[in-house]
């Protein structure tokens, strides 16, 4: 391993992110990026194209690789490998009839996380491959195979049969984290005939090596490759703010809540990683900044001009719909606006918002688990606003520690490609990111108007 370079890939919703990383320590040396089309249904060849900008320069150096990817979205392929049909994203709501459908059929709800893990809604896979057959029969006549994002991007690496792994395996609703392995007869059930379904690979394993001698790990979702770079243990949460927002913590045995609020995900190193996840987060801020006409350093510093609660202005921000709640067809709700709302109440609103979904996902993660939260480690885009360090442990009410900037889920895939060089039983000890910890008073009003907002807001939609 000594002078090796590693690329690790994080093939998330908004872009690709490559980082090259010295194998032995873990330092970056070179870092590539690419953006990927907007919306919730997109043509996948974009993300290889992403990967091909992203990587140029970089892939060649490297003597492993592993691609981290966005979870649950639907890549349907015909028997030439070619989408039948636009990739429908995990936060892609159309299959929440099919959701409640295919937990029906499961038995209800309890009995579908005892089999599959987690309660499935519309960002599981299978929802969206019950969706295609009902909605596009030609399109799903003709799918042979379903490939996950980072499978997917996996094989344009390879070029040759598709893998994957079981931690984003787990969150497709066709993957027994019980016995930890596919169950084919789900996915066809879901589709209606049987369809060919990447080969799993373990979390240390080579999955291929092509013919320039590169190492291909087993890619794995992007939650759990944030997980193996921040070398979780229990007791730890992350909380990333990137497109979703995401509590997850790392368990050694299953979970199955059958209230639907925790996804019992596997994670990239045989443990469990418990999982409560929003699909409003760092758009939230975007849409904030577009109303104001600001960027996102103004946004924070117009926060922090205004007092804690935003003089009564609370926002419920399920703009995109929401998963957690689960709510799919909910828009957003502003309450409290006066002739006296500033702009900065307006950004301070958004921002109390982003946190107190974030802390509901939190709680619901710690309930779950039984464990309080030993430290809570935040990264994803908007994990880099000033704003969000000064209000965050205020709004959460414990300390936030925050790793050194960092794309933490390529880390992380770089970290499993590390691991599949070396062979080796455990992944390699890199030294863990610097990090600085930020404390508040709890500001738990904040959090009471949120919780009645959120809750009056239940029936509206
Ligand atoms: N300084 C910042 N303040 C607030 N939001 C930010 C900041 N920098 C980036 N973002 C937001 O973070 C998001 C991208 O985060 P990222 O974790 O890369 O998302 P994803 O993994 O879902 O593609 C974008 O919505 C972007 O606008
Ligand atoms: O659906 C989930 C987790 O279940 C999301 O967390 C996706 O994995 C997308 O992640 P980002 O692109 O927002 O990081």
């Amino acid at each position: 391993m000594a002078d090796d370079l590693v690329l690790g890939i994080d093939s998330s919703t908004q872009s690709t992110k490559a980082v090259l990383v010295d194998a032995a320590t873990g330092e970056v040396v070179a870092r590539g990026a690419a953006p990927h089309p907007a919306g919730t249904a997109v043509d996948p060849r974009a993300w290889l194209e992403a990967f091909d900008v992203a990587t140029d320069g970089l892939l060649d150096r490297a003597s492993a690789i592993s691609v981290g990817g966005q979870q649950h979205g639907m890549v349907a392929l015909d028997s030439s490998g070619e989408p039948v049909h636009d990739a429908l994203l995990w936060n892609d709501t159309r299959s929440a009839d099919q959701a409640v459908e295919l937990v029906a059929e499961l038995g209800g709800p309890q009995a579908c996380a005892d089999v599959v893990g987690s309660v499935l809604v519309a960002s599981f896979t299978s929802t969206k491959l019950r969706w295609l057959r009902d909605h596009q029969p030609e399109a799903a006549a003709r799918t042979h195979e379903v490939l996950l994002p980072h499978d997917y991007v996996s094989r344009h690496v390879t070029g040759g049969d598709a893998f994957t792994d079981r931690g984003d395996a787990s969150g497709t609703g066709y993957f027994s984290t019980a016995d930890d392995a596919w169950r084919p007869d789900l996915a066809e059930a879901a589709i209606g005939h049987a369809v060919s379904l990447p080969r799993i690979v373990g979390p240390s394993e080579t999955a291929a090596t092509t013919a320039s001698g590169l190492v291909v790990g087993a890619g794995t979702g992007d939650n759990m490759a944030a997980a193996l770079a921040l070398d979780l243990e229990p007791g730890d949460v992350v909380v990333s703010i990137g497109t979703s927002g995401v509590a997850s913590t790392i368990s050694t045995t299953r979970v199955a809540d059958g209230s639907g609020a925790v996804t019992g995900f596997a994670d990239a190193t045989g443990n469990f990683l418990p999982m409560g996840t929003t699909m409003n987060a760092a758009r939230i801020l975007d849409l904030q900044c577009a109303l104001l006409g600001v960027d996102h350093d103004e946004l924070g510093r117009l926060a922090l001009a205004a007092p804690s609660g935003a003089n009564g202005l609370t926002i419920s921000p399920y703009y995109a719909g929401e998963r957690t709640p689960n709510r799919p067809g909910a828009t957003g709700t502003w309450a409290g606006l006066t002739v006296s709302t500033s702009r900065e109440d307006i950004a301070r609103a958004a921002f109390e918002a982003l946190l107190c979904s974030l802390a509901d996902a939190v709680d619901l993660v710690t309930s779950m688990t039984g464990q309080p939260a030993r430290r809570i480690l935040m990264v994803g885009g908007a994990a880099a606003n000033p704003a969000v360090h000064a209000l965050a442990p205020a709004v959460l009410g414990a300390p936030v520690t925050l790793p050194a900037p960092g794309e933490y889920v390529a880390l992380g895939a770089a970290r499993q490609a590390a691991w599949a060089l070396s062979g080796s039983e455990n992944p390699p000890a890199w030294a863990p990111p610097a990090s600085e910890t930020y404390t508040a008073d709890a500001t738990p009003a904040v959090r009471e108007a949120y919780a009645r907002l959120r809750d009056r807001t239940e029936t509206w939609h």
